[in-house]
């Protein structure tokens, strides 16, 4: 089965020719002239002793003898420094794949069309892109190219016999197959229960991350829950251990069987060889020359079958990389780079209708809004109803199956990301710590304003109106995040707070708060819609949260359930109106009647 992987085997060779154009080339010269040395210089060993007893006959003079030794010492020269250009190329190969496949595969990821991210294989094939491939390609290219010239070599030293016989020759390279067979074998057996372990390997590694890893042991310890990790992990890691033995066995009885298979076959040639020389067939030269391919022929075999299991395991990288880069992009053509300005930007939900991709399930079903510009939007509803859908594609990360979606009707679908990335600045649910400086962290919502002190001070102001950040001496260059010894560690609610600031200081049109005081306390949440009901008067704001205190303060409430906006007014409206969102209102406020 994994002979499949031959299919795979141009790849490599392309790619590595596409980036390192004249190196690979000049690689691939190099192996094709070490295999045609190999049994040249067998061939001059024979001319070389053979000269030598003639001379040592009468029947010559020095002067053959000394070009037989010139034409040899070249070609052991010339062998030898094939092999010093080809170490100096390998480690070249580094250096090109970092100057020119680096950037194109850090474009792609910039490219990367976000519904990419949903389907499985593609998040895999990402992941793999993660751990450097660039080394595996390169590995597989030189795996397969020592392949080719290895068995190119292994053909040229046994038409060597055919000097003596076609029929030896024939006999030599018949023999030879088996033995590339169970070198094969023995080579596949390991690597077959490394595929078929990596699975457990995974968990290995996952469980012992449980019982090194702070946060998890302090809750497992809590739970007096730490042995039975600890025994999950010894029960996997014995039976992995187990099979590795078992594997191993298996692998050495075949080495063992080829060694035993070559003790016959050399044994059967050298009393071939024999014969032949009694009988003056042929000369000591040639006899020497043959012995000298036996051992060759036998160690090549065995590199060939070491060199395919390696190839097998690094062309996987290679299959990888094609899919990446044959994932979608988003399209951005040359007159989507508009940055038109939007006034007074209103946005529009015409009747809008989604399902993620891979999945049936409808999400959204016939929506159809209006927000205007300086509104103060709450978007709320049951937990899976589709608010941070609905979210997502107003700020173009999906596409409507039905329907559009139109700012100043002008349909998102054609505005240019810049011109999205003025108009709305998010922050989502699961928002990113960046284990940057303070001054990364808010900069990167406008990056262009990053040495702009007095914007971020007033957006971390605004975020966090009591001043929660106690910055080192270092100021808003003070590192967050445990990467670096003076790096200060925040809580949850201190994170979403910065998070704040970096979607304030982006000066979008709108802000899109989704449950943006889910981390923090009463007392700071309260704080901040204060000082964000300052901010939103400058600009629109959409806000999803489930404690519906907050949506009181909205202009206009958006209810969705199911995908379907069932409701629409302010929070009086709404009351009055003794539908979902009385029903959740009074549902929430009942437990603080309670307490009161
Ligand atoms: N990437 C995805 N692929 C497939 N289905 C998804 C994906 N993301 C969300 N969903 C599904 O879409 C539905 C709506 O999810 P969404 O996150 O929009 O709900 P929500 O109203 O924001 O919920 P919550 O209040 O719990 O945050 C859910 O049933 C969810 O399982």
């Amino acid at each position: 089965m994994k002979l499949q992987l031959l299919r795979y085997c141009l790849d490599p060779i392309k790619i590595m020719i596409k980036f390192c154009k004249a190196h690979a080339l000049l690689k691939i010269i190099l192996l094709i002239v070490s295999a045609i040395l190999a049994p040249l210089s067998l061939l001059l060993t024979e001319d070389l002793i053979d000269s030598v007893s003639e001379l040592y006959k009468g029947n010559t003079g020095y002067n053959h003898v000394g070009l037989n030794l010139v034409l040899l010492l070249i070609t052991i020269l010339t062998i030898s420094l094939c092999t010093s250009m080809e170490g100096y190329l390998n480690i070249n190969f580094d250096r090109l794949l970092l100057k020119n496949w680096t950037p194109v595969v850090l474009n792609k990821y910039k490219q990367l069309k976000y519904s990419c991210f949903e389907d499985q294989e593609t998040q895999d094939t990402i992941f793999q892109m993660s751990d450097n491939p660039s080394e595996s390609i390169k590995n597989s290219f030189l795996n397969i190219t020592q392949i080719g010239s290895s068995l190119l070599s292994l053909v040229l030293l046994n038409l060597v016999f055919a000097k003596v016989s076609v029929w030896l020759s024939v006999l030599c390279f018949v023999f030879t197959v088996p033995m590339l067979f169970l070198n094969y074998r023995a080579m596949t057996i390991l690597d077959s229960l490394f595929y078929k372990q990596s699975a457990e390997d995974r968990k290995l590694g996952y469980l012992l991350g449980l019982l090194t890893t702070k946060s998890s042991l302090s809750e497992l310890k809590l739970f007096g829950a730490v042995e039975y990790i600890v025994n999950q992990w010894g029960g996997i890691r014995s039976k992995v251990y187990k099979e590795r033995v078992g594997a191993n066995v298996k692998s050495q009885k075949l080495i063992f069987i080829n060694t035993l298979c070559v003790m016959a076959w050399t044994v059967l040639i050298i009393i071939t060889l024999v014969n032949y020389m009694y009988n003056g067939l042929i000369t000591l030269g040639l006899f020497v020359a043959l012995i000298g391919s036996l051992n060759s022929i036998i160690s090549i075999s065995e590199q060939v079958s070491w060199e395919y299991s390696e190839y097998s395991r690094n062309v996987l990288k290679t299959k990888y990389y094609k899919h990446f880069m044959s994932l979608p992009e988003s399209e951005e053509s040359a007159d989507l780079k508009r940055e038109r300005c939007f006034n007074s930007p209103e946005i529009c939900f015409n009747d809008v209708y989604f399902s993620y991709p891979h999945s049936q399930k409808p999400i959204l079903q016939g929506v159809s809004l209006t927000i205007r510009h300086n509104e103060r939007i709450a978007i709320v509803g049951k937990n899976g109803a589709g608010k941070s859908t609905l979210i997502k594609l107003l700020c173009g990360l999906y596409q409507p199956d039905r329907g559009e979606i139109t700012i100043n009707g002008i349909a998102l679908s054609n505005l240019s990301q810049h011109e999205i990335s003025a108009l709305f600045s998010v922050v989502f649910q699961d928002f990113m710590k960046y284990s940057l400086t303070v001054r990364e962290n808010i900069a990167l919502g406008n990056i262009t304003k990053i040495h702009n002190d007095a914007a971020i001070d007033k957006a971390l102001g605004q975020a966090e109106p009591m001043g929660f950040l106690k910055l080192t001496g270092k100021g808003l260059n003070t590192p967050l995040g445990k990467l670096e010894d003076d790096g200060i560690d925040l809580s949850g609610g201190e994170w979403q707070r910065i998070t704040i600031a970096r979607a304030l200081f982006a000066d979008s049109s709108f802000i899109i708060l989704d449950e943006p005081t889910a981390s923090l306390d009463p007392v700071a949440e309260s704080e901040l819609y204060q000082s964000l009901s300052l901010v939103i008067q400058e600009k629109g704001s959409i806000m999803i949260s489930h404690r519906l205190a907050s949506a009181k303060l909205a202009d206009k409430i958006f209810v969705i359930d199911d995908g379907r906006i069932c409701e629409e007014g302010n929070h009086d409206e709404l009351i009055a109106k003794q539908g979902i969102y009385a029903e959740m209102f009074r549902a929430q406020a009942k437990w603080y009647d309670i307490i009161c």
